[in-house]
């Protein structure tokens, strides 16, 4: 395990992915012809947008993980303009490509029960760490080789419990209701998202989605959820239980929390949630 590395270990390819704070190239290290993927990130804008603390973050986080349907980070270094990030490589690129190149933006029940499993695999390992993801999105999980999901981009995860501090950017559609209002919140709002993931595996878009983003940020307030026709009961119950975890703020103990776990492993067997006639959950 090498500790200094620097940028001439590395031959550099195409670029895989483009963010705000940097882009990700295809790399190979040159003694041991490994294929990774380096993430590359200007100091300067890093300092500008304030959150140098969150990319320090994402190593510290990362680098310590261990999980199958986490993408590894091997390691980092820095010159005096740019952070480099070394992280594992995952070889069919990015979920919500693969989602979006479905007919209708969506996977069949059963594809989506394979990825949900993984994910939750991953989320009860992190969570077992004591870490929130706080970000998890189709934009943010990647598919390696035999179809394994990896989630990435561990720049906005915490340890638990947490309050944030830093202003939200991008999407809201994936966060839940404490998220949005800013009060205290813990590992469960990675539950919530993989509610809403859930839900957009299946119907093609996220479960609050709305023009603009007020009115996203009313539905989600008020887990304002409709469900099309064409959805088994199962699945509907599933995406209910993801979101209910935290509409009842009286659950706060965590000793419900393995049992909400095995709901979610057994989603298959449970009874079907009564719906109301406009289709959305009690
Ligand atoms: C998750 C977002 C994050 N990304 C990473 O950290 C990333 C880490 C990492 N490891 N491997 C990747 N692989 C790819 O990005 C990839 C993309 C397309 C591919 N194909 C195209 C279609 N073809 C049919 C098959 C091959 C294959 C691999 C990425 S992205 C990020 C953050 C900031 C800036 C840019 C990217």
């Amino acid at each position: 395990k090498k500790d200094l590395w620097a940028l001439d270990n590395f031959e550099i390819g195409r670029p895989l992915g483009r963010g705000k704070f940097g882009n990700v190239y295809l790399a190979r290290e040159k003694s041991s012809h490994v294929i990774l993927a380096l993430k590359v990130m200007f100091k300067v804008e890093l300092s500008r947008a304030g959150i140098s603390h969150q990319v320090q973050r994402e190593v510290e986080i990362q680098t310590h993980l261990r999980h199958p349907n986490v993408l590894r980070m091997y390691g980092y270094f820095h010159c005096d303009k740019r952070v480099y990030l070394l992280l594992e490589y995952a070889r069919h690129g990015e979920l919500y490509k693969v989602l979006r190149s479905q007919p209708n933006s969506r996977f069949t029940e059963y594809h989506s029960a394979n990825y949900i499993a993984q994910l939750v695999s991953a989320l009860k390992y992190l969570h077992s760490k004591k870490v929130i993801h706080r970000d998890l999105k189709p934009e943010n999980i990647l598919i390696a080789a035999n179809g394994q999901l990896k989630i990435a981009d561990f720049g906005w995860s915490v340890w638990s419990p947490n309050e944030r501090r830093t202003t939200l950017c991008g999407t809201l559609d994936y966060l839940p209701p404490e998220m949005i209002e800013g009060c205290k919140y813990d590992e469960k709002v990675d539950i919530w998202s993989l509610g809403v993931l859930c839900y957009e595996f299946v119907c093609g878009k996220p479960s609050f989605e709305a023009a603009k983003k007020s009115e996203t940020f009313k539905r989600i307030a008020r887990v304002d959820i409709r469900f099309p026709q064409f959805l088994t009961d199962e699945v509907i119950d599933l995406i209910c239980k993801l979101q209910e975890i935290l509409n009842l703020s009286n659950i706060r103990s965590t000793e419900r929390w393995p049992e909400r776990l095995n709901i979610i492993a057994s989603a298959k067997e449970s009874t079907p949630v009564f719906l109301q006639p406009w289709g959305s959950c009690i």
